[in-house]
């Protein structure tokens, strides 16, 4: 889905090569500043590299137009964006963006269960708590269903037993509907259970993908 060759971006990242298959989840692990999450906003063009070559579905990624771009690649950032309006229109506004048709009310139901989250469509989740508003814009992310997700540690606000929870119903999720995931994690352990491919970020270098 994704071959990247000789990439430069500022004194942050480089990597020599890498591949990130289709329909595979594939999780980045690496110290903190590592550029774990600068990895994951190449791969949407929310930046671009300074030099060397990201091909995406073999077509040079900037051939393409960002905007449609990130609505096949899309993101979810370290920090849980939420918008004025209830959790229902929070859930909506994804779709709005992508000028997508709105998700039925069983699949809200649905993204809502994946994420483990229990609360009423008409609530204001500006009052939600961190871990809260994290899996509300997890939700709204999958009622996108857009075919390649990158998550940027997105269970880090939960604690140990429904991070797991929600990690392994949105994995199997994404695998059920064989969606392409890229997942920066703080934890070697979920990257182990999950992950079918491991890339380590080292001092700043990818050399290649390391374990499979
Ligand atoms: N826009 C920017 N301009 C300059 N430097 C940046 C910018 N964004 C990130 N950096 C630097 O690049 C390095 C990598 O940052 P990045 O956020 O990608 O790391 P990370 O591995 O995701 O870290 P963490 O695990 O702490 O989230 C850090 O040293 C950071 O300070």
């Amino acid at each position: 889905m994704f071959t990247i060759h000789q990439l430069r971006y500022q004194d942050i990242l480089h990597i020599e090569i890498m591949e990130i298959k289709s329909e595979e989840i594939t999780c980045i692990i690496g110290e903190s500043g590592s550029g774990k999450s600068t990895f994951l906003k190449l791969l949407n063009q929310m930046i671009s590299q300074d030099s060397g070559d990201i091909y995406y579905k073999s077509r040079p990624i900037q051939e393409y137009n960002p905007i449609l771009l990130r609505r096949e690649v899309a993101m979810l950032s370290q920090q849980p964006v939420i918008f004025e309006g209830t959790m229902k229109d929070n859930l909506l506004i994804g779709c709005k963006f992508a000028e997508k048709s709105f998700p039925s009310d069983e699949d809200i139901t649905e993204a809502l269960k994946i994420v483990h989250l229990d609360k009423s469509l008409n609530d204001d989740p500006n009052q939600f708590s961190g871990g809260e508003k994290q899996r509300l814009a997890l939700a709204r992310l999958l009622l996108l269903d857009p075919p390649v997700l990158l998550l940027d540690e997105p269970t880090s606000a939960l604690d140990q037993e429904t991070e797991d929870f929600v990690m392994s119903n949105v994995l199997h999720y994404a695998k059920r509907r064989k969606k392409t995931v890229v997942m920066v994690t703080h934890s070697l352990n979920a990257a182990e259970k999950y992950a079918d491919t491991i890339i380590e970020i080292e001092k700043k270098r990818i050399v290649g993908g390391l374990y499979e």
